[in-house]
């Protein structure tokens, strides 16, 4: 069994630690919080053991009726891996207490890439992590265009990307973000910092990307423009895709509209809170004009980089290969919508999807 610490148990954290948890090969070892909060008290119920990243606030826990199992160093010094999950910045600065014991960390994509010696997307670049003491996780934006463009390229071959990110203001807890009332450029400056970080994915890679944020915590929506090295029809494109099992092509007859409807199916599914670490490609927006491929896809900030942390952590001990490790994750996480309108299932859909000839649309 992998032995895994989570530090910093908040949307991403107590995400990794349920992900840890459900997996045969690995097990939790605990997770550090700084502050005794509700999540704090569902992480005990779930049975992880506390540990407190401020060793100083141990009877801030104690006083909350939460027994601590120790200080964060301790965790750190037990786990086989640990997955930083502290706000941007923070990562970097714990990344010395990792050194110091010796343990392998996962460092989440609010960090600089500097911060590890692999960027990681376990479709793109699983085996770049093979054996690495420091692996980051890219961010969720990151994450969602790289499962889209790593099929592309092998498949047609890429000579450009565009991308427009209209990114959620905040998630669901974050009560201080905004903006409550405007559409914002953001970053003004174009390109935005997504492209740059899609290429610590594929160096080679011609990509530009624009960013916005808008009033809503649901999802983030992305309008792609992808110059193919081949012409293709969309319907090619909507089978490669199809075989994807991390990326859901959203059939037509679903009625799924916007992200708001994503999130109801998820939530209608049983999915743990509602949770799709699937990107949400829109069937019907799959189209080509030559060799410019367009669509639109919606991706979960708080779930889609889930999977990869878990991946991430079987590169590191290389214990698995890249195929056998997402087809475990998948499998004991959940991860998979076959395009059935019933719902949610794990099973292998490249059987189901039928091969079609490049005939036009
Ligand atoms: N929320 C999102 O949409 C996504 C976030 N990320 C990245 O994941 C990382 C974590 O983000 P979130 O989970 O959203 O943040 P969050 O604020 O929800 O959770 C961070 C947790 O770490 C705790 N913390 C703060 N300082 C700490 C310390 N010194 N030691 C241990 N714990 C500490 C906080 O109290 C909080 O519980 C960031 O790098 C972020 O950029 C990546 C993809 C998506
Ligand atoms: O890394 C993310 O987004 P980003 O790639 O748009 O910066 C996550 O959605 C977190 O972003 P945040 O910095 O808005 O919390």
């Amino acid at each position: 069994m992998i032995r895994v610490g989570v530090n910093g148990y908040g949307t991403i954290g107590k995400r990794v630690a349920d992900a840890v948890d459900a997996q045969p090969d690995m097990e939790v070892v605990g997770v550090a919080k700084t502050q005794p909060n509700f999540e704090a008290h569902t992480a005990v119920q779930r049975g992880y053991q506390m540990y407190a990243a401020i060793p100083e606030r141990m009877p801030l826990f104690a006083e909350a009726g939460i027994d601590v199992a120790g200080a964060v160093d301790e965790l750190v010094a037990d786990a086989d891996v640990v997955v930083d999950c502290t706000p941007s910045g923070i990562g970097a600065k714990n990344k010395e207490l990792y050194e110091s014991h010796d343990t392998p960390a996962i460092f989440q994509g609010g960090e600089d890439a500097d911060v590890a010696d692999v960027s990681f997307n376990a479709r793109s670049n699983y085996d770049a992590a093979l054996g690495a003491d420091y692996v980051r996780a890219v961010s969720c934006n990151t994450t969602g265009l790289s499962r889209i463009i790593a099929p592309l390229r092998e498949e047609y071959g890429v000579e450009k990307v565009r991308a427009t990110l209209v990114r959620r203001g905040g998630d669901p807890g974050q009560n201080s973000r905004g903006p409550i009332n405007d559409i914002l450029p953001n970053p003004i400056k174009v390109p935005s910092h997504h492209g740059p970080d899609v290429k610590t994915i594929f160096p080679d890679l011609a990509i530009d990307t624009l960013g916005m944020k808008v009033p809503a915590t649901l999802m983030h929506v992305h309008s792609l423009n992808v110059t193919l090295e081949d012409d293709v029809t969309g319907a090619h494109v909507r089978q490669l895709l199809e075989k994807e099992s991390r990326v859901y092509v959203i059939p037509e007859g679903m009625g799924i509209d916007g992200a708001g409807k994503l999130k109801d199916f998820a939530l209608d599914a049983g999915r743990p809170r509602g949770d799709l670490w699937e990107n949400c490609v829109w069937g019907e927006s799959i189209a080509t004009e030559g060799r410019d491929l367009y669509l639109f896809q919606a991706i979960h900030q708080e779930s889609d980089v889930i999977p990869e942390n878990v991946d991430a952590i079987r590169a590191m001990t290389e214990s698995a290969s890249q195929a056998d490790s997402m087809a475990t994750t998948d499998e004991y996480l959940g991860v998979g919508i076959t395009g059935d309108p019933s719902g949610f299932s794990h099973e292998d859909r490249s059987e189901t999807v039928p091969e079609t000839e490049l005939a036009d649309d």
